[in-house]
């Protein structure tokens, strides 16, 4: 029996069905040291000072062997200036600096090449004709380096995805946001989570093999009526197997470690949106009457002339994006055409499209000409949309909303606030900047609350993340649910399975396909 529990206890800690939880396994990618050697340039395209061509694989050594001289190998991870030539010709391509990691300290886990050489571009393709023509080489496909690291435990799923917005990272609080999760924060998150679960199914899978032996389950499910009872009702139970288990995971804490688990799910689900929002950018749109200067505004906070401008009412038809950086937060900043009524039937298309993208923004820009507030456009802007979003008081994660007064150079000197009537706005001149400032400042406080404190805040940054978490909960619902030992301890292998896909443990291929195709060639 004792031999009989601990087996349990280590096998449920194994996990029977996950093989390991949130363990960083790689996918069809040979084990180290296998397989062909790859090549690529991985510093940017075109002319530079220096570009940095990298190589992964057994053959790197010989490659670097092959190209160098003299031909020994540099000690490990350290620069070395050599002489590089063609291996065919003996030609010399350029002098450069080399550098040797034998796998498994490299990025990528098997022994990898850096040739750190002038940047030209007769230079560069004279090296990588030089390497493809090394026996066991070839170029290196999108990606492929991140996902042999990948393949050999080097990084997680999450980090992967870190290092991608990383790569592609365009603003500050982008940078942090990636940053935060190629450390591996939300993978350390992840696994903890899973060791939680581990001990709690450790819990479960021991009293059923323990219930099965004393026919002790009917009565326990029969008082406590939910996993919650019966976990209770089994530190009451004078067994030494039982005290065994009390000692290394009591059941009250169980009870409490999932239910805390539930809570920390819950926080970062309602911080998903934030997240997604941090990672692609929130969608800002710039609406209001016909010549209120929406398309200036655009123009203005884009710094280049996406949208026309002209003294002509009903100018902008389409929905015009552009994705800007604003304070910092990634923004996608749609121009809208004026909402009126009364036009013909092309502007009234326009206005339809306006009216469809304003349901889906995260801001609305309102904007009025500050000397036209009594037209019959501005008013009826004011109480269809300014109004009902709440100007001034935004609440919670809903729809924002942020009033602007254009043209205030138009106003009468001296005329500091001529509306202290309307919803809380601001005031900007589009033509001379004045107020531009201010209007950035209050971007970016609507933003950061948007998208969240990208170094504290938000750590959900895909729907895939959000959509494991879900099924955590989800499962941890069933559990309480459950009446019966068994189906609570398949509910926590779901929801520990949850967790460990979301960093990578058995990613399928699919998962893997779409997110290593977001690298360039070289990463
Ligand atoms: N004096 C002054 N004129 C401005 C300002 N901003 C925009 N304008 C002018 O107002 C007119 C309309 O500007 P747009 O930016 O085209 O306005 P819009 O809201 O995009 O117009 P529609 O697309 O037609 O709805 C243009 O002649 C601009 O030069 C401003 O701050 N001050
Ligand atoms: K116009
Ligand atoms: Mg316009």
């Amino acid at each position: 029996m004792w031999r009989g529990l601990w087996t349990l206890v280590s096998r449920a800690a194994r996990g029977p069905h996950s093989p390991r939880p949130c363990t960083r396994q790689g996918s069809r990618y040979p084990g180290p040291g296998s397989g062909a050697t790859i090549f690529a340039l991985s510093s940017g395209q075109g002319r530079c000072g220096i570009a940095v061509i990298r190589t992964s694989g057994p053959a790197s050594g010989h490659a670097l062997r092959s190209l160098t001289a003299p031909r020994d190998l540099p000690p490990a991870r350290k620069a070395c200036l050599r002489l590089l030539s063609d291996p065919r010709s003996g030609e010399p391509l350029d002098r450069a600096l080399v550098l040797w990691f034998p796998g498994p300290q490299s990025f990528t886990g098997e022994d990898c090449t850096e040739f750190h050489v002038h940047g030209g571009p007769a230079v560069v393709s004279g090296v990588l004709q030089a390497l493809g023509s090394v026996p066991g080489l070839r170029p290196a496909e999108a990606g492929e380096f991140t996902r042999r690291a990948f393949a050999h435990g080097k990084l997680s799923l999450t980090e992967v995805e870190g290092l991608a917005d990383l790569i592609h990272a365009e603003t500050e609080a982008q940078r942090r946001q990636a940053l935060r999760q190629l450390d591996g924060e939300l993978g350390d998150l992840c696994r903890g989570w899973a060791e939680t679960l581990t001990k709690a199914l450790a819990h479960v899978e021991a009293y059923i093999d323990f219930s099965e032996d004393d026919n002790l389950e009917e009565g326990v499910l029969d008082q406590g009526g939910s996993p919650w009872g019966w976990e209770v009702e089994i530190s009451g139970i004078q067994r030494p197997q039982v005290l065994l288990l009390s000692l290394s995971f009591p059941p009250s804490t169980a009870d409490s470690e999932v239910r805390k688990l539930e809570v920390a799910l819950g926080v970062h689900l309602r911080d998903a949106r934030r997240g997604q929002r941090l990672r692609s950018g929130a969608h800002v749109v710039v609406a209001g009457p016909p010549n209120a200067g929406k398309s200036s505004l655009v123009n203005l906070l884009s710094r280049k002339p996406v949208s026309i401008v002209s003294p002509e009412p009903g100018t902008t038809r389409d929905v015009l994006e552009t994705p800007v950086d604003l304070a910092g937060f990634p923004a996608l900043l749609s121009d809208t055409a004026g909402l009126r009524e009364g036009v013909g039937p092309v502007e009234q298309e326009g206005v339809r499209r306006a009216q469809k993208r304003l349901e889906q923004a995260d801001l609305i820009l309102a904007v009025l000409d500050a000397t036209d507030l009594a037209s019959p456009a501005s008013c009826n802007f004011l109480d269809t949309v300014v109004i009902p979003a709440g100007a001034g008081n935004p609440s919670g994660n809903s729809q924002r909303l942020l009033l602007v007064l254009n043209k205030s150079d138009l106003l009468p000197a001296g005329c500091s606030d001529p509306h202290p009537d309307l919803p809380s706005h601001l005031l900007l001149s589009c033509l001379t900047g004045e107020g531009l400032d201010g209007l950035l400042e209050a971007l970016k406080k609507e933003l950061a609350a948007l998208c969240g404190d990208p170094s504290t805040g938000p750590l959900l940054t895909r729907s895939r993340h959000q959509h494991h978490l879900q099924g955590c909960l989800d499962a941890l619902g069933q559990y309480k649910q459950a009446r019966d030992l068994a189906l609570a301890a398949e509910a926590l292998r779901v929801a520990r399975g949850h967790l460990s896909r979301l960093t990578g443990g058995g990613g399928t291929e699919e998962i893997l396909d779409i997110i290593f195709r977001d690298f360039c060639v070289g990463k």
